[in-house]
């Protein structure tokens, strides 16, 4: 065999040998290569761009414990009492064990981690990156910015196991929305979903009652999928009561399989004899 033959290159899980050898080694090809960057522009690298914001996400959230999402309008600022009621509602959750997630921006997404820092929860952010410059607010404990808004809305239902909607415009409404969709449909079974501010949300109930109920476009028990209160309290109150029922009807569908499963085995038993 000649010498040339005889050379051999591994790359990772590969083996080159002889006038196979590439002529230069993986990370040359990588760190010295020099070409057009318009590839960073295309849908195939996005896909790997969002791939990363799950991965930081799911990264980011998967450790912390039961938390509780809060929504509401970008735009009121303190002063306004649906802050001070923001600021409660924040407060109120972390007291009783939850951390708080919103949006991470200013008005009501701030009372909310404000009122949850101070009650010393975890007060959580969930940013999006926007055309205008923004940091996630001062009272973000742990936070995070998106560029896909899709990615973002994925974190809040995958961490959270119920929905606050403080008084809003459309992005709150988009949020509110989303989640009743998803219970509505069946994609997410542990949810409660509590419109707090009777004053702002009250023609809204209405209007799902008196309009969307009456034409026939939802279902009879579909406007109970929603909560309506003015009371902090009460906000902690019904997610509590909705997380032990829905607990105790876990508990009781296991016992179920388990009996079922119990005379399947004990059937089983007896034919073999
Ligand atoms: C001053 C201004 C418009 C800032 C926008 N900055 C934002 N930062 C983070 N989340 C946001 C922002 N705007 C809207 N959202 C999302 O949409 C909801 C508020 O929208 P809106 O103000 O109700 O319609 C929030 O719950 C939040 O999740």
């Amino acid at each position: 065999m000649t010498e040339s033959r005889s050379k051999v290159r591994r790359a990772g899980p590969l083996t080159y040998r002889g006038g196979a050898i590439p002529a230069t080694t993986t990370d040359q090809r990588l760190l010295d290569r020099r070409g057009p960057s318009d590839w960073v522009h295309t849908d195939p690298w996005r896909v790997l761009r969002i791939q990363s914001e799950f991965v930081e996400g799911f990264g980011l959230l998967s450790e912390v414990g039961q938390s509780v999402s809060v929504f509401g309008s970008a735009r009121i600022r303190p002063g306004n009492p649906y802050y001070e009621t923001g600021e409660l509602v924040g407060r109120k959750l972390a007291q009783a064990g939850y951390n708080v997630i919103t949006g991470g921006g200013p008005g009501l997404m701030e009372a909310a981690n404000k009122g949850a820092q101070e009650a010393g929860g975890t007060s959580i952010g969930l940013g999006i990156e926007l055309p205008f410059e923004q940091m996630l607010n001062d009272y973000v404990d742990v936070g995070v910015t998106f560029r896909y808004f899709f990615v973002r809305k994925t974190m809040f239902v995958k961490y959270s196991q119920a929905f606050v909607v403080l008084p809003g415009g459309f992005g709150t409404m988009d949020e509110l929305f989303e989640a009743i969709t998803l219970v509505q449909t069946g994609k997410v079974t542990r949810f409660p979903v509590v419109l707090v501010g009777s004053e702002f949300w009250g023609g809204l109930c209405d209007w799902i009652r008196q309009t969307l109920l009456l034409e026939g476009v939802i279902s009879p028990d579909d406007p109970d999928l929603m909560h309506l209160t003015d009371d902090p309290d009460q906000v902690v109150e019904i997610i509590r009561k909705a997380h032990v029922d829905l607990a105790r009807r876990e508990f009781e569908a296991e016992q179920v399989e388990q009996a079922s499963a119990d005379v399947r085995a004990a059937e089983a038993g007896g034919n073999g004899t």
